[in-house]
């Protein structure tokens, strides 16, 4: 299997405090990954690391091969439009329109001819289940699942291989954080994204993760799918999965996604929408 990001005995001081220590992690082409931890346990943390906005004490972060932090800019540069990220609470440039926050990274590029800016927010936006009449409203304007798609829009507006999602259900009431989790699966399928996602949530974990990384201790203490995860006997794992082991299983995982799969969906890229954008 082809390794995207690839965490190398990290050790991070954060404060003076150590926060991860001989921490590893390999993430595939392709894979979903949740990455689940105790509150304070460096979550959020690794995220930054794997994003180059933090730098570890020791070890190494490569994503693509490209080992951060160590790398010539340009390289960097290169990496960083590869990926996507959708942070906690969304994120959104508050004095700008959903068809300017989703515009912005294209805008950044400098080389993206502006004709083109229009037929592709536009795209973005279908993608993620909304209306063309959302492009033009503030983000005050937005409920709760609304503002996680225009951020999801705009860190697909890139065409990213790999996508950060920090809690990307955090804060939405359980039918929005279903209808959500229903769209990460479909734009998993269609654009065959590889994901690494913080979540506390294990209704996310049950629709849409091929892999649990178990963050404690100050290192990753498991890496496994879900069904063998949830049965490790670690205090933080017993308190996560409280109640929830026995829907963990293997095949009851498995019928649970097809049974997602039979639904009708929202959300996604129309069929029209994705010949235009392969053209
Ligand atoms: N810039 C910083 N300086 C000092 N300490 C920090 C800094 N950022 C984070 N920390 C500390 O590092 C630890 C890990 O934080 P992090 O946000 O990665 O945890 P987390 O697992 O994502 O937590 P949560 O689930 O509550 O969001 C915490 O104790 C936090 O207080």
């Amino acid at each position: 299997m082809d390794p995207i990001i690839e965490v190398d005995n990290v050790t991070t001081v954060l404060g003076g405090h150590v926060i991860h220590r001989g921490l590893n992690l390999t993430v595939h082409r392709g894979e979903v990954i949740a990455l689940i931890g105790g509150s304070g346990s460096g979550k959020t943390t690794l995220l930054r690391l794997m994003l180059g906005l933090d730098v570890p004490r020791e070890g190494t972060v490569k994503i693509f091969g490209h080992p951060l932090g160590r790398c010539a800019a340009r390289d960097l540069e290169c990496v960083r439009y590869r990926w996507g990220a959708l942070f906690q609470h969304g994120a959104l440039f508050s004095a700008l329109s959903v068809f300017d926050n989703i515009a912005l990274p294209l805008r950044e590029l400098k080389s993206v001819p502006p004709a083109l800016l229009k037929p592709l927010v536009m795209l973005k936006l279908a993608q993620v289940g909304l209306k063309p009449e959302d492009a033009a409203k503030q983000p005050s304007e937005l409920s709760g699942g609304m503002v996680k798609r225009v951020s999801l829009a705009r860190a697909l507006i890139l065409d990213p291989q790999l996508l950060f999602l920090d809690e990307p259900t955090a804060g939405l009431d359980p039918d929005s954080a279903k209808q959500f989790v229903k769209l990460l699966r479909k734009l998993r399928q269609e654009l065959g994204l590889t994901v690494v996602m913080v979540t506390h949530d294990v209704d996310t974990l049950f629709a849409v993760v091929d892999r649990v990384a178990v963050l404690a201790d100050q290192h990753i203490i498991a890496s496994a799918p879900l069904s063998e995860v949830a049965r490790l006997p670690h205090p933080f794992v017993r308190n996560f999965f409280l109640g929830h082991v026995e829907r963990c299983a293997e095949e009851d995982v498995k019928r649970f996604r097809l049974s997602l799969d039979d639904t009708s969906d929202e959300g996604g890229v129309p069929a029209v929408l994705r010949d235009e954008a392969n053209v």
